[in-house]
């Protein structure tokens, strides 16, 4: 059929709503027939235009989400978005800043401490050391700040919540001094850029057990008593008996990384923590106890009943600094007899070692100025004096126990129950004695006798690269983590199931802030989900994005599919208008 070349004529048109006919004339290509008729090749029908063309863009919108979503789940490895928390630990000997990144799957948080989820940095001194000088304290913190921006994407920064928890060396502190200090972290953290409140810049240890009210703080961690902090400047005491928080951080910390967390209670292990200014003890214990030393932690569905206490005073630094005030006041029990009139012998020193100006510097806390001055110190290197030295530090005020038993000062500690996991002064010094796991607590001893009563030149040969302080520190940390867990808590010299460890699982640090973020976020997250409206769906679906994009997702492109297809596969019908006939003729195109 050949297309015709005469001009196409306008006839009548037909009716206006039905469509905009084009025409033009076809001549048969058969000779004999002279008959040519004049067809209109009609446009379709407007409305069936338009619905064409609503299908053909909802399907490439349809295709397009979908498409989206396969990208964005794809690019995020299947999972939801990446978020970021970044919290600030407050130490006595440095500030270390904690960022991490983490991710919401079926309505859950998702952790990985490793990677570019996880990132810290710390630094000397710590917060206590700007007592004088609050305002010194911005400098630091100001760093910190800039560490996190660089690891958190700046569209990012405004939902990232940044804490601030400060512990022992903060709690040393009068509060007003504290106040001073925390106004200033206020200052820098509300204007760093991330989500924060004042209230997120604290002293951790914010309960102590005076008044009988329970609440829930924002952590996840339910005091069992608690009082305004008022209290805490009468009586430093009650404030050893709070910061149990820390402890419980640390324990979340640790059985998260072994996977005991959110199984059963009896499957967990308990942590004991050798900080420097103060001692942190842990774990599920099944013996009643005084409320201020109960915590119950929830994760999922399970709920911990735990004994946490923070021995404030009691950590490694701190007690070394008591045994060196006892050398020298007569008016306490002496840990050891003075060789004479100010003369001092220091058990816990390496005979060689010249204390005297290490001591003046540590024993402003205990000595008036001009007693510092008259006493002085020789260095005798003696093991097992060293060790009784250090559990009379530790049995200090045992004589004013006011519960069933006290182990550490005039604490209440139960029976140690279960595995434990001894952590930071506790691994570092085992470390440096090059210790393995078997026997560790036994082998502490003989390692201890060696290094103590070596003479100071010989140990100064061995480890040249160490500061003289922290070399010193060796002999009395020996003496010290025996008098504490053998002596003082009645761990077996040979048990098996106190370990020492830094990190634990797939090497997450044991470090108490990683385990305050974990609690933080589960609760949030789930206080989140409960009000959101996608709660119902998870918890009757219980799937995660990669199961949702498949029940949805697939259908959708199933049906846009079908719709196209059936769409083309429809036959193209070819409607003309017969002027001669005066009517329409649909036909089928080949
Ligand atoms: N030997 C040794 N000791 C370390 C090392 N890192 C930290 N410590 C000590 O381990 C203890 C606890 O470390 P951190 O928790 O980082 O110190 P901190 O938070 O400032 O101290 P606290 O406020 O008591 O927790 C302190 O006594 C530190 O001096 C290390 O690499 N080697
Ligand atoms: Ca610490």
């Amino acid at each position: 059929m050949r297309r015709s070349h005469t001009r196409a004529r306008v006839k009548t048109k037909p009716d206006k709503s039905d469509m905009d006919p084009v025409k033009f004339q076809i001549r048969s290509s058969n000779r004999s027939s002279s008959s040519s008729s004049i067809y209109t090749l009609t446009k379709s029908n407007s409305k069936h235009a338009k619905s064409n063309l609503f299908l053909t863009v909802a399907s490439i919108a349809t295709v397009l989400g979908f498409l989206f979503v396969c990208y964005s789940i794809a690019s995020s490895g299947g999972r939801g978005s990446l978020r970021y928390s970044v919290v600030i630990d407050g130490g006595s000997t440095g500030t270390r800043i904690h960022v991490f990144g983490y991710r919401i799957e079926s309505g859950k948080p998702v952790f990985e401490f490793r990677g570019a989820n996880y990132a810290s940095l710390k630094l000397h001194p710590g917060l206590s050391a700007y007592a004088e000088d609050p305002e010194g304290a911005s400098a630091a913190l100001r760093e910190l700040v800039e560490f996190a921006k660089g690891r958190v994407p700046r569209g990012m920064w405004v939902e990232t919540e940044v804490r601030l928890m400060a512990t022992a060396g903060m709690r040393l502190l009068e509060v007003s001094v504290q106040e001073k200090i925390l106004g200033v972290a206020r200052r820098v953290l509300g204007s760093s850029g991330f989500l924060f409140r004042d209230e997120w810049a604290s002293v951790i240890s914010g309960f102590i057990g005076v008044s009988r009210e329970t609440r829930r703080s924002d952590d996840g961690v339910r005091p069992a008593s608690c009082v305004n902090e008022t209290n805490l400047t009468q009586n430093v005491d009650a404030a050893a008996a709070a910061g149990s928080d820390e402890g419980v951080y640390a324990w979340v910390v640790a059985n998260f990384a072994l996977g005991s967390l959110g199984g059963d209670p009896i499957k967990t292990t308990g942590i004991v923590e050798l900080g420097g200014a103060s001692a942190q003890v842990t774990f599920v214990s099944s013996e009643p106890m005084p409320s201020e030393f109960s915590r119950t932690v929830s994760f999922g569905n399970v709920s911990y009943s735990l004994y946490s206490h923070s021995f404030l005073h009691f950590g490694q630094n701190a007690a070394h600094e008591k045994l060196w005030g006892s050398l020298v006041s007569r008016d306490r029990n002496s840990a050891v007899e003075p060789i004479r009139e100010g003369k001092h012998a220091d058990p816990c020193a390496p005979k060689g070692y010249n204390l005297d100006t290490i001591t003046q510097k540590h024993l402003s806390g205990f000595l008036a100025e001009e007693s510092k001055l008259a006493s002085s110190f020789q260095a005798v290197g003696n093991y097992s004096e060293c060790r009784s030295a250090a559990l009379s530090i530790l049995q200090e005020g045992n004589d004013k126990c006011s519960y069933q038993h006290c182990s550490i000062g005039s604490t209440f500690t139960p029976k140690l129950q279960g595995r434990f996991l001894a952590t930071e002064n506790f691994f570092y010094t085992s470390k440096f004695f090059g210790l393995g796991e078997k026997s560790w607590l036994s082998n502490m001893i003989s390692a201890g006798e060696r290094f103590c009563g070596e003479d100071w030149s010989k140990l100064r040969v061995k480890d040249p690269s160490l500061e003289e302080e922290d070399l010193l520190r060796y002999c009395f940390s020996s003496a010290y983590i025996v008098s504490l867990l053998h002596d003082t808590l009645g761990v077996p010299l040979d048990d098996e199931r106190v370990g020492f460890a830094n990190q634990a699982g797939d090497d997450i640090p044991l470090d108490w802030a990683l385990g305050a973020f974990i609690l933080q976020t589960e609760a949030s997250t789930s206080q989140h989900a409960s009000s959101s409206h996608l709660h119902w769906f998870y918890a009757l679906f219980g799937i995660d994005s990669q199961t949702l994009l498949y029940f949805i997702g697939v259908p959708i492109l199933m049906t846009v599919l079908v719709c196209l297809i059936s769409k083309w596969r429809k036959p193209q019908l070819k409607t003309i208008y017969d002027l001669e006939k005066g009517r329409y003729i649909v036909s089928r195109i080949r």
